[in-house]
This record gives C-alpha cells, sequence and structure tokens, in this order.
C-alpha cells in the first residue's frame, strides 16, 4: 500500500514578485525526503524560520510543486483539488478566519463528538469570544469531516490545558481507530511525550532526521551513554530537552559559522544569490519547478532572494 505521505527529493523556492523563483536562489527546502504510512502519528520540529510551516502547507496543497515530489494518499496535493475539499486532507493553521468558522459552526452544527471534546458553547458570540474560543471554533471546523490526512501547524497555542490535552487524545484515537495520518508541527511539547509515533526534525529548510519515536529514544540514550550531544531521553524526561539540545547545537553551529565568516573579513550571513543559474539541482526537473514553484502568501519582507532585509517565519519571529 502505498504511503499516506511521501515527500521524495522535495525542493522549494519562494517566489519573487513575478511568481518566478528569483534567478540564482538556492531552494529554501531542498532535497527533503520521507514518508509516512497511515495511521502515524508525526511531530514535525524545528527552530523558527526553519520551514516547518512551508512543509506543511506544500503538503496541504497551498504551493504548487513538481507532483513527483509530494504526494499525499497517492495523489498530487496542489494539482488534485479533490484532495481538500472531500475534507481527506486538512491544512489547519495560521490566523484564525473566525467570522467565517463561527457562522458556519453554528449554521452546521455538526461533529457534537468534536464540539464536546473542545467544550464549544453554541452560545458564543464572535464579538465577545477570546483567542481561545475562537481557535477552538477554527479546530472544530478544521475536524467537521472525517480526514484521513491532517496537518496542524502550531494551532494548540491559544487553547488552555485541559482543551490541548484533551484534542490530542482525540486525535490519538482517530489515528488509532480509523489509520488516519497527523503531522503536527509544535514548539510546545507539553503532554507530547507518549503522542508521536515518528519524529522528523528540519533545520534550514533541510532534513535532519525522519524517524520512529523508538528509534530517536535510541539514539538519545546511546549518545547520552557516550556524553556526545543528545542531553536526555526524549521518553523518560520528555522531548523538550532532547529536541532542546537539538536546537541548541544547531544555534552554535550558526554562531560558529557567523564567527568564521567574520573572522574572514565576510558579511556575517550568507549571500542568497548564486550568479547565473535559475534555481534547482535536477536539470530535468528544473524548467518545470521554476513554472511550477507556486505562489507566496502576503508577507512583509521581499522574497527577492539576497535582499538584505527583515522577514518573517510563520510565527512572526524577526529574523534578518
Ligand atoms: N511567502 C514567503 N515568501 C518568502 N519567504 C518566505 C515566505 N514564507 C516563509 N518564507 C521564508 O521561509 C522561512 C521558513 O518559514 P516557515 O514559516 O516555513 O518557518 P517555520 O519553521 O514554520 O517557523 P516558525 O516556527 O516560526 O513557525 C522563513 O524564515 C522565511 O524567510
Amino acid at each position: 500500500m502505498a504511503p499516506a505521505v511521501e515527500i521524495s527529493h522535495l525542493s522549494f523556492t519562494y517566489p519573487g514578485i513575478d511568481g518566478r523563483p528569483p534567478p540564482g536562489a538556492p531552494p529554501f527546502i531542498e532535497d527533503v525526503c520521507f514518508s509516512l504510512d497511515a495511521g502515524q502519528r508525526c511531530l514535525l520540529l524545528g527552530s523558527n524560520g526553519a520551514g516547518k510551516t512551508t512543509i506543511l502547507k506544500i503538503l496541504g496543497g497551498k504551493h504548487m510543486v513538481d507532483p513527483s515530489m509530494v504526494r499525499v494518499l497517492g495523489r498530487s496535493a496542489f494539482h488534485d483539488t479533490a484532495l481538500t475539499s472531500s475534507g481527506d486532507l486538512c491544512y489547519l493553521g495560521g490566523e484564525v478566519c473566525w467570522r467565517f468558522t463561527i457562522f458556519i459552526c453554528l449554521l452546521l452544527q455538526l461533529q457534537a463528538y468534536v464540539m464536546l471534546i473542545l467544550d464549544i458553547d453554541l452560545s458564543w458570540r464572535m464579538h465577545k469570544a477570546s483567542d481561545g474560543q475562537r481557535r477552538r471554533v477554527q479546530i472544530c471546523m478544521g475536524l467537521l469531516k472525517p480526514f484521513k490526512v491532517l496537518l496542524l501547524d502550531e494551532i494548540t497555542v491559544d487553547l488552555d490545558v485541559l482543551a490541548r490535552a484533551n484534542l490530542l487524545t482525540y486525535l490519538k484515537k482517530e489515528c488509532e481507530e480509523r489509520g488516519a495520518t497527523i503531522i503536527y508541527a509544535t514548539h510546545i511539547f507539553d503532554g507530547l511525550d507518549d503522542w508521536p509515533r515518528h519524529i522528523v526534525y528540519i533545520a534550514h529548510g533541510k532534513l535532519q532526521l525522519a524517524l520512529p519515536l523508538e528509534k530517536v529514544k535510541e539514539m538519545s540514550q546511546l549518545s547520552l551513554m557516550h556524553r556526545v550531544y543528545f542531553t536526555s531521553d526524549f521518553g523518560a524526561f520528555g522531548p523538550q530537552r532532547t529536541v532542546e539540545s537539538w536546537l541548541r547545537k544547531e544555534r552554535d553551529e550558526d554562531r560558529r559559522r557567523m564567527k568564521e565568516r567574520k573572522e574572514k573579513g565576510l558579511p556575517e550571513f550568507d549571500k542568497k544569490v548564486t550568479e547565473g543559474s535559475r534555481v534547482i539541482g535536477d536539470p530535468a526537473k528544473s524548467a518545470a519547478r521554476a513554472v511550477n514553484n507556486g505562489w507566496a502568501a502576503g508577507r512583509l519582507a521581499s522574497t527577492v532572494a539576497g535582499e538584505e532585509n527583515f522577514v518573517f517565519s510563520s510565527n512572526s519571529v524577526l529574523r534578518q
């Protein structure tokens, strides 16, 4: 049986204002490969700006890429619009479009079970609902149809502890009982010790690790014994400290690189433009990708590669 989610040598460049990748821009997402079988619960981890949202949006069919690079339920997420319209594939993330969600929710009054889990009160009024209440309604909306693949992009930030715990339990059950597949990008590790079965870690748009949780635990323990890099066991002390150590190592390497560049008299940050060629590796596919590389949602920064500029990742963290 085909995997529920299959990413194969995924490369992606955000397009410039003309809708095409800027000339010479190296891909931001580069050669990412991993796959997940039906029923998997996967945590997608990485620091701010690592590329988690970009990957989830590509998987959710929001950015166009070559169909061979991303398959969801054996189909192209972008080109096969029936995937999302049927509810089989659902991406939940970003800002809450809550006027719409509350309206629809009240209109449909469906999925009483999900509404119960999220404690949604139909007497809530949109001009009075809190951020967390709006978020609950947004999540409920996303779960109205029985999804097969669910992509969650840090949507539990506004939820209180109980709502989050209930939601995680519900999602786990959906995977176990219905064979749904979930990828969950988050920076919050409370209650996640036993939740994921698979871990994917991204840094600077590149895949660092894609392994079953058990393997990550083994690696952590091994490294702990050899006092190398991981500082704790993913299982015994929870994922937070393990992930913290990965991110710390990543940050230290970035700082070291910056220092080296400074010592050599180079600018601290890499210029992203390489002269001449037009984007991505494989020449056979590069023409298709150059045209086929999606659209950029409105951002507060120029998308022209190499511009010294402030850019925001999806969680609006200021970086240069
Ligand atoms: N529409 C866009 N146009 C150009 N560049 C973008 C666009 N969206 C994101 N980026 C770039 O891609 C990088 C990765 O962003 P992304 O939102 O995927 O990161 P993330 O891992 O989800 O971060 P966070 O944890 O902060 O949500 C950002 O640093 C930003 O530079």
